[in-house]
């Protein structure tokens, strides 16, 4: 039996021998690389917290004390020493377990949402609860470098720093990287901790004379070393969290586990908020993960496990942005790019191999980024904000507030949009389109395959006087989807028989409007399928369209409540038009994880689903009897 198999709760920690505890480890780290190997996952970041984790839980005592996971990515250990060791090859699979944490799945999981940067006000908030409740327990927060660029970290650690009696403890885990290396002044800061020449000069000294003492010295200088904190508060700058007001420890090696329990053992004693500056290595003990240059294995698809050679994938909607944004920017020299901390993941790699100067990574801090932007436009620039689509929730208003407002003439391109899958309810893109609707001026593009992402972000990147959207989802573009025509303000793609139904298809939702107008026609129905292309705001002429069919039909890869359909029947009301509208789109739901395609499956955007939503209202409307739905349609979409 491995040890990992005597693993059912984290007390049984308590009871491994060292030797059993590295073999344990050991253990870990070859199932979480033969698990992502095939199941996909954020490798890198779980290599790096095995010594971490398991000191937490051996010096805190879960689910008593509460561990908050910042992002929530690196808690792959955290659930393999909570019990789902035997249930982990279900990893990111549908019905299977999540990639972050899941209260569903345990009582050990607290915070499921994967946007970073939070985990210290949850900490702050439980820690705070604690104390007036008089009761005497402690909260862990693990937050990650690249996490702690987020300014809602700051909003917190302004508090935790009064909170004198908060038995909060705040672990650090510095591996000096998001994606890529982590960017700012913190992260230099950080880096004066981790590596005061002052603090190392001496260490040298002390450590020359003490082994020159035969005997004793070797074993002073070890205990010395053992207690390398203390010379390092004696040296280091006051440093950046001491300023705040917080208790420092560290900096330790976060992979030296008993020195990462020794020091989480002494913060826990402080009684107050502390910090623990762990030092760690993202994709430690995988050497093709450590190597990996871009990200060290940050979120990789299936890869060998022997060589780490990830398998080849083609081309997704990302790479078709990463080239044309070059291209803009070789036309426009006033166009600029910022990510934040996804340089890569949203394509601006290129864009900053080719203009440095012009690209700017801003850590992860949207709501940065987008005021930025506003300044960047005020200055006479056209930024392009490059983010996932879920990520643009947490800076509307500084959309709203600062840079429509004031009319800049910003471009938010958004990947992700839509349903997403495999990372949860808190990554898909649904929001977008509702959220930004509300926005005055805003126009919001939604493409319907590359050609029309090209032509639309040419489009947005010439309004100076207000802020445009291109949205398009995860994964590989359709084929290209060609316009027959246009009219109402929009690209025709189907007309054919009476205007019975008119689909207004938006964005990625294209092939299926064409699949379930065929399915209609087939049934004798006449149907027009027509493209927006800009969404917002809604050209009048689409308005007069509707008017002139017997139904509207409208698709989005969006939430329903707010959205594309949603204001289109709203502008029709206002414009007295009374065709009927049926919309289809997102549930207003958190949706579990599982693979893009079955979560459409699941919601009902699929032709068959919606080819039959529209013979039913159809039958209902005309007073015939309801078709039987194999009858007409099978569920799979054979006659
Ligand atoms: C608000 C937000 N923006 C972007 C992301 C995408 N993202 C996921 S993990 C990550 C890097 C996190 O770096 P760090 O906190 O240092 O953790 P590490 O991966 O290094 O362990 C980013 C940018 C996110 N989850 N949330
Ligand atoms: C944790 C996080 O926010 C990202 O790393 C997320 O995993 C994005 O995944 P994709 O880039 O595969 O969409
Ligand atoms: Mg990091």
């Amino acid at each position: 039996m491995s040890v990992l198999e005597r693993i059912s709760t984290p007390r049984d920690l308590r009871a491994l021998s060292e030797d059993e505890l590295t073999q344990l480890a050991a253990e870990i780290r070859d199932l979480l690389i033969r698990t992502v190997a095939t199941n996909t996952g954020h490798l890198g970041p779980n290599l790096g917290v095995v010594e971490l984790t398991l000191a937490i839980h051996r010096v805190f005592d879960s689910p008593r004390d509460k561990i908050v996971f910042d992002t929530g990515h690196q808690s792959y250990v955290h659930k393999l020493v909570t019990g789902r060791a035997g249930e982990f090859g279900t990893l990111r699979r549908e019905g299977g377990l999540s990639g972050y944490p899941s209260r569903a799945e345990s009582e050990h999981d607290l915070v499921e949402n994967s946007h970073a940067s939070t985990a210290l006000s949850y900490a702050d908030g439980i820690a705070k609860a604690f104390r007036i409740r008089g009761e005497d327990r402690h909260t862990v927060a693990v937050i990650g470098d690249g996490a702690l660029t987020g300014g809602m970290a700051w909003e917190a650690l302004n508090n935790i720093a009064i909170q004198h009696d908060s038995k909060l403890v705040i672990v650090v885990n510095d591996n000096g990287r998001s994606y890529t290396p982590t960017i700012g002044g913190l992260a230099t800061a950080l880096t004066s901790l981790r590596t005061n020449p002052r603090y190392e000069h001496v260490l040298d000294i002390v450590k020359r004379r003490l082994n020159a003492v035969p005997g004793v010295g070797a074993a002073a200088y070890d205990a010395l070393h053992a207690m390398k904190k203390g010379i390092k508060d004696a040296l280091a700058p006051q440093g950046l969290f001491e300023d705040l007001g917080l208790k420092y420890v560290g900096p330790v090696d976060g992979h030296d586990r008993p020195a990462m329990e020794q020091a989480l053992a002494q913060a826990k004693r402080f009684g107050g908020p502390v910090i623990v500056h762990a030092i760690t290595r993202k994709g430690f003990g995988y050497d093709p993960a450590e190597r990996h240059e871009a990200d060290q294995f940050h979120a990789p698809g299936p890869f060998d496990v022997q060589t780490g050679a990830e398998k080849p994938k083609g081309p997704i909607w990302t790479d078709h942005f990463a080239d044309h944004v070059v291209a803009i920017g070789e036309r426009r020299p006033d166009v600029v790019a910022i990510t934040a901390a996804m340089m890569h993941p949203v394509g601006l790699d290129k864009f900053q191999a080719r203009f440095p100067e012009r690209t700017f990574d801003v850590g992860i801090a949207e709501q940065h980024a987008a005021t930025s932007a506003a300044g960047l436009a005020m200055g006479g620039l056209h930024p392009v904000f490059a983010v996932y689509a879920t990520f643009l929730n947490r800076a509307f208003d500084q959309v709203l507030m600062d840079v429509a407002l004031h009319r800049c003439g910003v471009t938010f391109v958004l990947d992700r949009s839509g349903v997403t899958g495999d990372d949860g309810a808190s990554h898909n893109g649904m929001w977008d389109m509702s959220i930004l609707q509300v926005v005055p001026g805003l126009r919001l593009a939604a493409p319907r395959d590359v050609t029309r992402m090209r032509e639309l972000l040419d489009e947005a990147v010439e309004v100076a006087d207000a802020p445009t959207v291109v949205r398009f989802p995860k994964g590989p573009p359709p084929e290209d989807v060609p316009a027959i025509g246009t009219e109402g303000g929009c690209d025709v793609l189907v007309r054919n028989g009476a205007r019975d139904v008119l689909i207004v298809s938006v964005g990625s939702m294209a092939p299926i409007a064409v699949d379930v107008a065929q399915r209609l026609v087939d049934q004798g129905i006449g149907v027009t399928v027509v493209d927006p292309r800009w969404v917002k705001p809604v050209d009048p002429a689409l308005v007069e369209l509707a008017r002139t069919h017997t139904r509207v039909v409208t698709l989005e890869d969006n939430g329903v409540v707010g959205g594309v359909g949603a204001v289109l029947l709203q502008t029709l009301a206002a414009a007295d038009v009374r065709t009927p509208v049926r919309i289809h789109g997102i549930p207003q739901e958190f949706l579990d994880h599982a693979k893009r395609a079955a979560i459409l499956e699941r919601i009902g955007l699929t032709p068959s689903a919606i080819a039959l939503e529209v013979l039913h209202d159809i039958a209902r409307d005309s007073a015939e009897p309801a078709p039987e739905g194999r009858a007409l349609l099978d569920v799979d979409g054979s006659r």
